[in-house]
């Protein structure tokens, strides 16, 4: 069961947001969308689930179109951020809605994970620290087991605990291979170790999709020291320069080859050591305009 955003394009105030947009989520994966500030993922989530209507282009389930089958909206699960109509409510009163709401609304977990994170059913949501309302939307879209679950910055401002609760949650959750996770988040960092895929929005558009397993397969990082201060002009060309201390250099290659090797033992280095590689790493061997370097800060 695959869900497929098909050509989906979005104006808002005469301005393009999403323009011609695809791509597919498969099953079992966690999917970062990534992109700066006001470049349009709120706009995506919210269009693939229905808040706004598409100019064109499709959502669709299995070559079913979302669109004229609404049964299939519990497929799919985003509770934007920023709604902020139930933040007069309780637990107990969101619970009741979201079961008439989802077909498969899990009780035994939804009230587990509360159990688990001290959170009671009669606490009202506008009660909550930023934190605590970040925890909630997470034990609250898993409970609804939609297989699709779209989450908008969810570790955005979180202390270190709180996020390590939300990504073991998240992570248990797809590990039966059956759901997928679409992250937005402007920052690619906190995504580190828990995305498998990641998809670049800019400019309206998709402008890479990268599987991540298949980048850090590819991609070394070498720390390099030479004789002398000259950077080796074949270095520049064939890798990314990350850090420069005197002779010491520490460059990324997106595609560390056979041949990449050779041309590199040819510059003869007085030392050469791999280094361990992060997701910032693989990014900016590959963010080559420098304005999308705040997606790693
Ligand atoms: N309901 C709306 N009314 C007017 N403008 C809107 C509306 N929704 C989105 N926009 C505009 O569309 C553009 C994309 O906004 P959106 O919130 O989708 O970006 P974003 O990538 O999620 O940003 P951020 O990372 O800051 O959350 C922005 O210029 C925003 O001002």
């Amino acid at each position: 069961m695959s869900l497929v955003i098909n050509q989906l394009s979005k104006q808002i105030d005469h301005r393009t947001t999403l323009n011609q947009i695809s791509f597919t989520i498969e099953p079992g994966q966690i999917v970062g969308v990534v992109g700066r500030n006001g470049v349009g993922k709120t706009t995506l989530f919210r269009t693939i689930n229905g808040q706004y209507l598409a100019d064109s282009g499709d959502v669709s389930i299995d070559g079913q179109v979302i669109a004229t089958k609404p049964q299939l909206r519990t497929q799919l699960c985003f509770i934007d951020p920023l709604a902020n109509f139930f933040k007069g409510a309780t637990i107990k009163q969101i619970q009741w809605y979201y079961q008439t709401a989802y077909p498969n609304f899990n009780n035994a977990k939804f009230e587990q994970l509360l159990n688990r994170y001290h959170l009671t059913s009669k606490q009202k949501l506008r009660h909550f620290s930023k934190g605590t309302f970040g925890l909630f939307t997470i034990i609250l879209s898993v409970a609804t087991e939609a297989p699709y679950l779209f989450l908008d910055e969810p570790l955005d401002g979180l202390d270190v605990l709180i996020r390590k609760n939300i990504l073991g949650i998240l992570i248990d959750e797809v590990a039966t291979g059956e759901r997928s996770i679409v992250i937005a988040s402007h920052n690619l960092v906190e995504l580190e170790g828990v995305i498998d895929r990641a998809l670049m929005l800019k400019n309206g558009q998709i402008v890479n999709d990268y599987q991540l397993e298949t980048m850090r397969s590819n991609a070394r990082k070498v720390q390099l020291v030479y004789r002398d201060k000259q950077i080796p002009a074949v270095v520049k060309q064939l890798g990314r320069i990350v850090h420069v201390s005197g002779r010491v250099i520490v460059v990324v290659f997106e595609d560390f080859n056979a041949t990449v090797q050779a041309k590199l033992a040819a510059t003869k280095p007085v030392f050469q050591e791999e280094l361990p590689l992060s997701l910032a790493d693989l990014f900016m061997a590959n963010l080559t305009d420098e304005a999308d370097f705040e997606l790693l800060s």
